[in-house]
């Protein structure tokens, strides 16, 4: 019984591996080893092998010419592979779980409420304003910038999408939301007491919540100028959501940004605190923005574009903390892929952690080293996947760079910082500090 999952998928023209224990696999490995697991059976059976992790057989391909073809051909059945939980708490009509045609509308809708062009003419001034207002009053402050970044991550977003009522409703949303989001990363045991039926009962309430301000908006005639405002008017838009793709619409924008952006930003603290270099020239970078305005003025889309070290200190922390692991996929038929045989069904986690730190692409890839990126064809080159690749690169990319960018600038200008006892952070499976980053702050 013990070799069940061996005989079961024992196919001819499968990858080399090893499948583990009956119905858990090698998940507790997995788990358990994170990164260690992956270069042991790297190192054993090369970079594309099979497992079986999470409930699912998988195929872990590590390698970057192979992971650059999975994510370009979602067209040939290399569709998402998130687990049913999540998509399952997300709604149905969020991005990750459409194909084709409807991920096409999808994902043009969400394009046209995030990308440059509105970031440059409406998001960009909100976010400033949201920034100022939550880096007031730090100084003189011991803060646990762990818990500032988490809620700068979710507060801004939301404000973008529902002005008016985010002071009223916030607190109450941010606590449903945060269920919403373990009940994603949990396993799918839906009975009471579990994360994941908390999850549920998050998305419930979220879903509540929403309905009622959509409600309160259809019957007054003001209109908004925020994300709800232009998903509920619709008209002269390409794009007409039913009320369900709104909901889910809203959801997937606030959850892909959240931990991404608060992560990010929490990790460039961290770096730049071990690096008093990046830290100056960083800080000059800002500076330099500021002696050209007034206190009050906000920074705007040429100051932004005008930010080229803190463009490299964001990419340069989401390479060496691997904020991002990789993205899953699976095949909707059996497929020929590096000599092998997929069956159908089966998971492709395009594995890209360590792909950042490759001595070829990245030497010394062990060092802080933000300079690397100055040279701009890093950032486009095939095998950079900070923000994935293919029909699925992250829509969100640019709006996650202000966040982070417009955080640093009033961060760096405002104040000085350092950190207090020793703050431990793990870095998988996900980046975080367990009991916090604490750092006292003073005014620069
Ligand atoms: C530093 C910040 C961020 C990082 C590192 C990041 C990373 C990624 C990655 C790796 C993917 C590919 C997922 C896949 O192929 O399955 C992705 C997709 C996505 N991201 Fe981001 N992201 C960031 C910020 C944001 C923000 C602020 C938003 C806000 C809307 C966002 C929205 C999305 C969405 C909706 C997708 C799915 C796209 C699709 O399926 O077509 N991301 N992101």
């Amino acid at each position: 019984l013990l070799k069940w999952n061996e005989i079961r998928y024992s196919r001819r023209g499968l990858p080399p591996g090893t499948m583990g224990w009956p119905l858990f696999g090698e998940t507790t490995d997995f788990i358990k080893q994170g990164p260690d697991f992956m270069k042991k059976q790297r190192a054993r059976y090369g970079s594309f092998f099979k497992t079986h992790i999470l409930g699912c057989p998988t195929i872990i391909s590590m390698d970057p010419e192979l992971n650059r073809y999975v994510l370009l051909n979602e067209g040939k059945g290399l569709v998402p592979g998130y687990p049913q939980s999540m998509l399952d708490i997300l709604g149905e009509h969020n991005i990750a779980a459409v194909q084709g045609s409807t991920h096409k509308y999808i994902r043009g809708s969400m394009l046209s409420l995030i990308a440059p062009p509105m970031i440059k003419d409406q998001l960009l001034r909100k976010i400033d304003q949201g920034m100022r207002f939550h880096l007031s009053n730090w100084d003189g402050r011991t803060i646990d910038i762990q818990e500032k970044t988490n809620e700068m991550a979710l507060f801004i977003p939301f404000k973008l999408i529902m002005e008016t009522e985010s002071a009223s409703i916030y607190e109450t949303f941010k606590r449903e939301f945060d269920k919403l989001v373990e009940g994603t990363l949990s396993l799918p045991i839906n009975i009471p007491g579990t994360s994941y039926h908390h999850g549920f009962q998050g998305r419930k309430n979220v879903i509540r919540m929403l309905k009622g301000v959509m409600e309160k908006r259809r019957a007054s005639s003001m209109t908004q100028d925020d994300m709800l405002g232009y998903l509920l008017r619709n008209e002269g838009s390409k794009y007409n959501l039913s009320d369900e793709e709104i909901l889910d619409q809203v959801i997937t924008i606030l959850y892909s940004g959240y931990e991404t952006v608060s992560t990010t930003s929490m990790m460039a603290v961290k770096y730049l605190l071990d690096n008093p270099r990046a830290l100056q020239q960083l800080r000059e970078e800002h500076l330099a923005i500021r002696q050209r305005k007034n206190p009050e003025d906000p920074i705007d889309w040429n100051d932004y574009k005008s930010m080229n070290f803190t463009r490299a200190v964001i990419f340069e922390t989401s390479r060496l903390a691997t904020v991002v692991n990789g993205v899953l996929r699976k095949t909707t038929k059996e497929m020929e892929l590096n000599g092998f045989v997929i069956p159908r069904g089966w998971r492709i986690y395009v594995y890209t952690r360590e792909i950042n730190y490759d001595p070829f692409l990245y030497p010394e890839p062990y060092t802080f080293n933000p300079w690397r990126w100055l040279d701009n064809s890093l950032e486009s080159h095939n095998y950079c996947f900070t923000f994935g690749g293919g029909t699925r690169l992250c829509p969100g990319k640019e709006l996650g760079i202000v966040q982070i960018s417009t955080f640093l600038h009033y961060f760096l200008t405002s104040y000085r910082w350092e950190e207090v006892g020793s703050n431990k952070i793990v870095k998988f499976p996900r980046v975080e500090a367990p009991n916090g980053l604490h750092i006292r702050v003073s005014k620069y």
